[in-house]
């Protein structure tokens, strides 16, 4: 990790040129005393490994624990990327053990980005496929770039899987379900235009996504924060409970279906042709 480094070599060596091991992940800043902003900074396009995962749940719990912080803006540093969603790696050809601790993993990142105090603003400012869209839908609020080529949304089904029943849930309580039942099943990538449509995000711009998250984020921030998150809690406790108390049953699924030949096969056949591009 970055910070294992000494802090002379933490200067002199460019960011371009560290492995991911050498990396931090993520990065937290504070613009001011009630807002953070953690950037995800896992190149090339910010897959989420399991390492990648626990180290954005640490990074909350870390922003959390600063009382004064209200709001928490979540952003990529790869300027055309927010996210691509899980590491198709960690599903290619896994031991059991490994699989089921990434699944622990991808569980626990959604159950404490959706149900953290502070208040959560995505500033998608690239692709955000599948686990991408997923990270997006856990915040509270979504600003999106226009910009025409970007795509949002689950496209599981072209990998040859399906979403977990809680993302399922996610989508349908975002968008309806009529929109998430065809979109699931197309496994369809909307534009920021389409995802504005359907209310899968809550505003585009044109500037710098960043400043309009900021000034966002100090909105939510001035909210009272007992009122504001209780508000939170009735809106998303039952789905939270709902997991947590499902988790195992859940991770013998993801285990069990990725397993499967068939779907191994679809899954290495997805990720040949991703690297082919
Ligand atoms: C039953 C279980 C349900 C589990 C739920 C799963 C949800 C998921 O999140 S599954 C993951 C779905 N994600 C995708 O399908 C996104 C795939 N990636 C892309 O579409 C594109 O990479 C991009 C639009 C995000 C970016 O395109 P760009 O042209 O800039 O970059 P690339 O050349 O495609 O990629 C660079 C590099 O990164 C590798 N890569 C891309 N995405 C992933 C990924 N999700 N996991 C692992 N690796 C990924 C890609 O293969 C390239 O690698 P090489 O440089 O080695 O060729």
């Amino acid at each position: 990790m970055l910070s294992r480094l000494s802090p002379l070599a933490q200067r002199t060596i460019s960011p371009r040129l560290l492995s991911n091991a050498q990396r931090t992940l993520v990065n937290i800043s504070y613009p001011s005393p009630k807002i953070a902003v953690l950037e995800l900074d896992r190149p090339p396009v910010n897959s989420l490994s399991l390492e990648m995962s626990a180290k954005i749940v640490e990074s909350i719990k870390e922003i959390e624990s600063n009382p004064e912080v209200q709001a928490m803006v979540l952003k990529s540093s790869n300027p055309k990327i927010f996210s691509a969603g899980l590491d198709i790696t960690e599903m290619n050809r896994p031991t059991v053990a490994r699989l089921e601790d990434f699944w622990r993993n991808i569980q626990t990142l959604f159950l404490t980005l959706y149900s953290t105090r502070l208040s959560t603003i995505a500033s998608i400012d690239g692709h955000s496929p599948a686990g991408g869209c997923l990270l997006a839908m856990s915040c509270d609020y979504r600003i999106m770039s226009a910009t025409p080529s970007y795509k949002i949304g689950l496209n599981e089904t072209k990998l040859g899987i399906a979403a977990p029943y809680w993302l399922k849930d996610l989508f349908v309580t975002t968008i309806g379900y009529r929109e998430a039942e065809v979109g699931l099943a197309l496994g369809k990538l909307y534009s920021p235009k389409e995802a504005l449509e359907i209310k899968l995000v809550d505003e585009l711009v044109d500037s710098p996504v960043i400043d309009v998250a900021l000034k966002r984020a100090d909105e939510w921030a001035s909210i009272p924060e007992k009122g504001r998150v209780a508000s939170k809690v009735m809106l998303r406790g039952a789905m939270i409970q709902d997991l947590e108390e499902k988790r195992e049953m859940d991770v013998g699924w993801f285990r069990d279906f990725i397993m499967e030949e068939g779907v191994q096969k679809g899954i290495e056949g997805y990720l040949k042709n991703l690297s082919k591009k």
